[in-house]
């Protein structure tokens, strides 16, 4: 009986297909386990046929449906094992069956695939161009340098006529993975001898004593990282139910090198655009932290509870070891420094909502007839005493009020205290506190206590208020590694303005960014990353502006589809019609989210859907991966996560911005414009969790965020 195996082109595609081609793959491959050799070859249903000018022999397709061929890779030297490559439409499948080469890597042994065709067409142009190129990308390395990591002689003359790491990616598609890898590894500034340890010896079979067995059995079972071997019906059944995770195995060599770099010399950070794998960075340090010695103990924190559930999946999915998973405590930072009075001080605490919060200081201003209104106050409240942990009147009489853009004479400052008091008051009377004060009080707790952890993993650190920052800071001794960080700048939502030094942590020479978006197309990308295109937006760590200079997609798809709808009702209804069109084309529901800035809106879209017989469930509901329904979510409740097909809706005048959260610019003109900021960044992280599809639309009139133009879109 022959093997089974699937090569990772085909998980590209597969989550993709429509479920009636999927049951054919599966009917399909069940033949691949319980017919020999010669009955494959006679079975009229697979038609397992050759493909006409191949340029790699043993390329055959077979039958999956009508109009759908699966490529297989047959073995022609005696071993048994088909390779599954693809599934594609019929006329697709032999034009990409018939460009692309299966080779064994000299140096690591393994299996790869390369275009031949198109490296063969684009070479002698690239040649031209490099001739007069000032510097070439790999001329400090010789042919016989590449050779030994394994580089071939069509990729070599291809690689000596690379002059930059953007026609390096460019280009990369076309290559053989583990050569592209190696070649990747070089621009980055890794040595040979690093990349031969990281790449070459990681893949390389230990067993290199006996002759080299050169069958295409021997170079698929070499191959772990790319190719999936089944050995039994039933994996059979469970891998091709089972979503595949191309993150767990394969690091862009610019991730690699920030997760798996043995040890930082104190606090790290790691920034990057959305969807630049940030989260699946941080997974893979946890998991190189806790294999460094099996004592040690990492808290990983986010920054929803949601999220922080996602985490924990996926570490568990990351680690498939339950000892190192139980070192390891995923949470948001607010549970934890709720944990922490509990647990240390016997205190439990409730805390109040941000709705509740506004009231209080609305009721305060009232009764102390102020002349600044409740945002003003909880501003001041929250950026300058929670943020500075300014405990008395006096300190506060003195403090340097950093990041406001109003001056305060000493008697206005005394008033503002007694509101402040008040408020505290209200809160204690009611038995109540807010989340930063928990922080506040729990830093305080862990100051000068044992550190229970000995490293500190903090993901969606953008948002973060300094009080956060300091139960993080109290929570692991500062030394090698103890803060690992990452972030994103602009897609900070929350208003939290940090400098890191002044928190205890100093990251300088200790900063990477990652550039290439692994989520989303680059016609998603370009247009998303147009709304954040006149805006400064700090740095992470509060040191300077960040920027997206650099952020790139590899991917393509459609362009996101914008339109401006007469009123809400005709918005609502053109929003059903784009998700019965989805699922129709074969999108599960759960792949869609429609995303708002209110909540009202999403129940207009909830009875919209239902009346039409589409299912919809609420993100806040936390419905399980197995639930159906498509998704609707606030924009804040779409940090961390990503859809295949995302409508961002109701994005008007009167929503984006929501004039009820923004400071007028005669009460603090820099306040204003960070509250501006704010739901810039909103809309940009919205926009930025489609990865195939994206809609944005308005009824009335449009956001003025959106780029110029955008409101003589149609809706076709
Ligand atoms: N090396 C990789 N190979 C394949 N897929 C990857 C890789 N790195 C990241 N991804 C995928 O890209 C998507 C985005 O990754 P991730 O969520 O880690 O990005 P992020 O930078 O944290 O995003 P955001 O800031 O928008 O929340 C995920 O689907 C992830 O699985």
């Amino acid at each position: 009986m022959p093997q089974l195996a699937f090569a990772n082109s085909f998980w590209e595609t597969y989550d993709q297909l429509e479920k009636q081609v999927r049951s054919g793959v599966r009917k399909a491959m069940s033949k691949f386990q319980q017919l020999s050799i010669a009955e494959l070859y006679a079975d009229k249903g697979l038609h397992l046929e050759s493909v006409d000018k191949a340029r790699d022999a043993r390329m055959r397709t077979i039958r999956i449906t009508d109009f759908w061929r699966g490529v297989v890779l047959a073995p022609d030297d005696g071993s048994d094992i088909f390779l599954l490559l693809n599934v594609v439409p019929h006329d697709d499948a032999y034009t990409w069956a018939a460009k692309r080469l299966y080779t064994v890597n000299t140096a690591t042994r393994a299996l790869e695939v390369r275009n031949v065709v198109a490296i063969e067409q684009l070479t002698p142009p690239l040649e031209q161009a490099a001739a007069n190129a000032p510097v070439l990308l790999f001329e400090k390395h010789s042919d016989t340098v590449l050779r030994d990591l394994g580089i071939d002689d069509q990729v070599l003359r291809a690689a000596r006529a690379i002059s930059d790491r953007a026609q390096l990616e460019a280009f990369g598609s076309l290559l053989p993975e583990d050569q592209f890898e190696v070649l990747q590894y070089l621009a980055e500034g890794f040595s040979p001898e690093e990349v031969y340890r990281d790449v070459v010896a990681e893949r390389r079979p230990a067993d290199q004593s006996s002759e080299v067995d050169d069958s295409l059995a021997r170079a698929i079972t070499n191959t772990r990282t790319r190719i999936t071997l089944v050995t039994s019906p039933d994996e059979l059944a469970e891998i091709l139910d089972k979503p595949f995770a191309a993150w767990r195995v394969f690091l862009h060599p610019s991730q690699r090198r920030v997760a798996y770099r043995v040890s930082y010399n104190g606090s790290a950070q790691v920034t990057g655009g959305p969807g630049t794998g940030k989260t699946v960075v941080a997974l893979h340090r946890v998991k190189h932290l806790l294999s460094r010695s099996p004592d040690r103990r990492v808290l990983l924190t986010t920054y929803t509870n949601a999220l922080a559930r996602a985490l924990r999946e996926n570490l568990a999915f990351l680690l498939d070891d339950d000892e190192q998973l139980a070192r390891v405590q995923v949470t948001t930072v607010d549970a934890f420094a709720n944990r922490v009075l509990r647990e240390h001080a016997g205190r439990v605490l409730s805390p109040i909502s941000d709705n509740d919060g506004r009231q209080i200081w609305r009721r305060v201003c009232r009764q102390q007839n102020l002349p600044w209104n409740e945002q003003f106050l909880a501003s001041e409240f929250r950026h300058v005493v929670l943020a500075q942990d300014v405990r008395t009147h006096d300190e506060y009489l003195k403090v340097e009020r950093r990041g406001r853009g109003s001056s305060l004479r000493a008697a206005q400052r005394s008033q503002i205290w007694s509101a402040i008091e008040a408020f505290k008051a209200e809160l204690r009377s009611a038995g109540k506190t807010t989340h930063l004060q928990i922080c506040g009080e729990a830093a305080d707790v862990l100051a000068g206590g044992e550190h229970q952890y000995d490293h500190v993993v903090v993901d969606e650190a953008q948002d973060l208020h300094p009080a956060q920052w300091r139960v993080l800071r109290a929570a692991v001794k500062a030394g090698p590694d103890d803060l690992f960080i990452t972030g994103d700048p602009h897609q900070r939502i929350y208003d939290s303005r940090v400098s890191l030094r002044a928190v205890g942590i100093s990251v300088t020479g200790r900063s990477s960014r990652l550039r290439i978006n692994y989520r989303s197309t680059a016609e998603i990308l370009a247009w998303s990353t147009r709304l954040m295109a006149d805006v400064a937006v700090d740095e992470l760590s509060g040191d300077g502006g960040d920027t997206l200079v650099g952020y790139r997609s590899l991917l393509h798809g459609g362009k996101p589809r914008l339109a401006g709808f007469p009123n809400e009702q005709a918005e609502v209804a053109a929003i059903a019609g784009w998700a019965r069109d989805l699922i129709a084309q074969g999108v599960p529901a759960a792949d869609i989210a429609v995303c708002a800035r209110f909540n009202l809106t999403l129940d207009k879209v909830f009875d919209q859907l239902t009346a039409e017989g589409i299912p919809a469930v609420r993100v806040r509901d936390q419905p399980g991966a197995d639930v159906d329904g498509v998704r609707l979510a606030t924009m804040h409740s779409m940090k961390g996560l990503e859809f295949r097909c995302v409508a961002v809706i109701g994005v008007n005048e009167k929503a984006l911005p929501f004039a009820k959260e923004i400071t007028p610019p005669d009460v603090d003109l820099r306040q204003y414009e960070s509250d501006l900021l704010k739901q810039r960044c909103l809309l940009f992280v919205a926009s930025t969790r489609a990865r195939e599809a994206l809609a944005v639309t308005w009824s009335g009139t449009a956001s003025p965020f959106l780029p110029a133009g955008a409101e003589r879109q149609v809706w076709d």
